[in-house]
């Protein structure tokens, strides 16, 4: 993204919220880790899904696999929390939240002959620290969390996360403020889950739940709905057009549940055809509240600029839409109501700047 388009683009202040941790690890950080752990084998093509390619939501799916693998100790998780920070930072985000499902990996430490162990808890911990660290720095960011849950790994971990997830909200200064649910949507059925998700809606916790990312979830979609949820990612298979239905719609305008759209992210995992057919369209014709988002940066090899950019030249929207769009994501953000006051401010003082 160059010119002149390209700088209005970077300058564009935005909220990203819909960033998957280790699907935004960029080519720059996979590289340092690549190198620290040769044994491994890993090429770049294994971890990132270049321009013009596409993969099946299957095969996006054996991407973070890798990525995992590369992923897998304290430090990493530290450096590459600090690195996508710092990266959004860059690319003009001045509100983030990010999410990540904890992990505990139980590696053997040859040397010593012991476990050593990753916990969920100190997972957590961790990406809080490099939150923490990136704050100390001064970076113009302002970054929370949310705690994912791997829907593949069913109802017992699900209402785990959901217990360690309530524990931080308390305890973290409100750097954790929600639950995501993600995770491969062929994989479970979100009527397991809903005992976890109904208590962490209840505890406090805001629910920014995956839905219908795939077609033939609409049991699921409605159930999960009737919660409802707080925001929703994807959401690509709700309308009547594409097999979903009017009463799915209706429920999501009726509740005003914001939308997170993910262009680039669904083209490349092809539960979409093509940009000009992205349901971005279809909601922001209705007006609905729609946030552009990355999804994963790193996997699908872009940020958040570029996505709006590609909004903004697929829909024929001029800058002052474009403003509007990322100025309104201000209202869906989960933080509390002081945090959205100074964002808002910040796009004000910015605005005479950035739209002249
Ligand atoms: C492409 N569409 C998607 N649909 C559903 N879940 C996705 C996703 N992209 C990413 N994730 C979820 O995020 C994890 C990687 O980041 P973390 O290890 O949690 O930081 C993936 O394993 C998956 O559970
Ligand atoms: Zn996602």
């Amino acid at each position: 993204m160059d010119g002149e388009e390209g700088v209005f683009y970077r300058r564009l202040p935005k909220v990203e919220l819909h960033a998957h941790l280790n699907g935004s690890v960029s080519y720059q950080t996979i590289e340092k880790l690549s190198k620290q752990k040769p044994h491994l084998n890993i090429e770049q093509n294994m971890t990132a899904i270049g321009k013009g390619q596409r993969r099946t939501l299957d095969e996006c799916f054996q991407v973070f696999k890798v990525i995992h693998q590369l992923v897998d100790a304290e430090e990493d998780i530290l450096m590459v929390a600090k690195d996508v920070i710092t990266e959004f930072s860059a690319d003009g985000v001045k509100y983030l939240e990010l999410r990540s499902t904890p992990r505990e990996e139980k590696n053997t430490g040859k040397e010593l002959n012991i476990l050593i162990g990753l916990t969920k808890r100190r997972y957590i911990e961790t990406v809080l620290s490099a939150i923490q660290q990136c704050k100390n720095e001064e970076l113009d960011i302002d970054v929370r969390f949310l705690v994912a849950i791997d829907r593949r790994n069913g109802t017992e971990v699900a209402m785990e996360t959901v217990k360690l997830a309530e524990e931080f909200m308390l305890s973290s200064d409100g750097l954790v403020v929600g639950l995501d649910l993600s995770g491969d949507p062929t994989v479970g059925h979100g009527r397991d889950l809903l005992p976890a998700l109904q208590r962490a809606k209840n505890s406090g916790l805001k629910l920014s739940l995956h839905l219908s990312e795939v077609p033939s979830q609409l049991d699921e979609t409605d159930l999960l709905l009737n919660l409802p949820p707080d925001r929703i990612g994807h959401g690509t298979f709700l309308h009547p057009e594409v097999g979903g239905s009017k009463s799915l719609v209706d429920k999501v305008l009726k509740n005003h549940i914001p939308l997170e759209l993910c262009l680039t992210s669904n083209v490349k995992g092809q539960t979409v055809p093509c940009y000009s057919k992205h349901h971005f369209k279809y909601w922001y014709q209705v007006g609905h509240p729609c946030v552009i988002c990355t999804d994963d940066k790193g996997v699908f090899c872009t940020d958040l600029s570029q996505e709006y950019q590609l909004a903004a030249s697929t829909f024929g929207l001029s800058r002052e839409s474009v403003w509007n769009l990322s100025q309104q994501a201000i209202d869906c953000i989960f933080a509390e109501d002081s945090v959205k006051q100074q964002l808002r401010q910040k796009w004000a003082v910015l605005k005479p700047q950035v739209l002249k």
